[in-house]
């Protein structure tokens, strides 16, 4: 193929690495056993890298990317790639933005409502056959209970418009509040948490998030609180949160992310008030497909055009 030369970092789906492979002759970075080797003698030929939300890439990836162009991401985090390099050498980075909002807020909705009527838990409960002996404890109730957002960006607004069949009362804390808003703001994450029932993440991970959710936001949630984090592992001092658990100053925790993924810290196992996911927000047929078409349509339009389709 004629056009740019494209570095891809790691495997997504098979059907995306074929489509890389034969209609963008993508180099697969994945399959060099020393990759940053192969980048010292090979790198001065790519113009475009391909990663994604959870491969990222490193400084030394891209100083080893001497002509490279742009960086198109799946995902719509990019906490992964060190924005700081491609800004000072002007090249763009564009990610995977709203296609997954209604699944991240879906599976955020059905955190929340696990870790409130603590299905999880009662499944493992019935599976043991304790049913047998005794009935499951009573879990709380969701409808009309006061739901916090932390970030409330497009992710963050489509759960809240779930939780309205719910008849949650809604907050939430931004940096800054938003025009127009319909719904309260919280001036920092403790009030937020000290005035919720629920306290769901759906913020950006990155430096300006890093342990947000910290020993103090989690005392503010309370003993009958339940986190729920969808966001990063980044946002939440993971320690703090094991602490808060084990102590019971925290009622319960749902959480798709974690701070060292795909490790989930020992302790979290065993709490029977815990849910843990391995990072699904996104990951239905529908959307993941949906991703890989907004990669591929960056991708074109950058070797078409020299712009990206959605640039960060
Ligand atoms: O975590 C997944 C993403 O950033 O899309």
């Amino acid at each position: 193929m004629n056009g740019p030369k494209v570095l891809q970092v790691g495997p997504l789906s098979e059907r995306f690495n074929r489509r890389m492979a034969e209609e963008y002759a993508a180099e697969p970075y994945w399959k060099h056993v020393d990759g940053q080797a192969f980048l010292a003698g090979q790198g001065a030929q790519f113009e475009v890298l391909v990663t994604s939300a959870r491969f990222g890439c490193t400084e030394a990836m891209l100083e080893a990317l001497p002509n490279l162009r742009a960086v198109c991401s799946f995902g719509v985090g990019y906490d992964a790639i060190p924005l700081e390099p491609l800004r000072r050498r002007g090249i763009p980075l564009s990610n995977t933005p709203d296609v997954l909002d209604d699944c991240v807020a879906d599976l955020a909705m059905g955190l929340l409502i696990d870790g409130a009527r603590r299905i999880a838990e009662a499944d493992r409960f019935v599976r043991a056959g304790n049913w047998l002996v005794g009935n499951f404890p009573l879990g709380a109730r969701v409808s009309g209970k006061r739901l916090g957002i932390l970030g409330l960006g497009r992710i963050g607004q489509a759960l809240a418009r779930r939780s309205s069949g719910f008849d949650m009362q809604v907050r939430y804390h931004n940096r800054r509040p938003l025009d127009g808003c319909p719904y309260g703001y919280a001036a920092s994450p403790v009030e937020l948490a000290q005035w919720a029932d629920f306290l769901v993440l759906t913020c950006p991970g990155g430096p300006a998030t890093h342990h947000l959710v910290n020993a103090e936001v989690l005392a503010a949630l309370g003993p009958k609180g339940l986190l729920v984090n969808v966001a990063r592992g980044s946002v939440v001092d993971e320690a703090a949160l094991v602490a808060a658990l084990a102590e019971g100053r925290l009622g319960a925790a749902a959480l798709d992310v974690f701070e060292r993924e795909p490790r989930v810290p020992a302790a979290l196992l065993d709490m029977p008030n815990v849910v843990l996911l391995p990072h699904i927000g996104s990951a239905t047929e529908e959307t993941r497909l949906q991703m890989e078409e907004l990669v591929i349509a960056n991708l074109r339009t950058f070797i078409d055009k020299g712009e990206l389709l959605t640039p960060v």
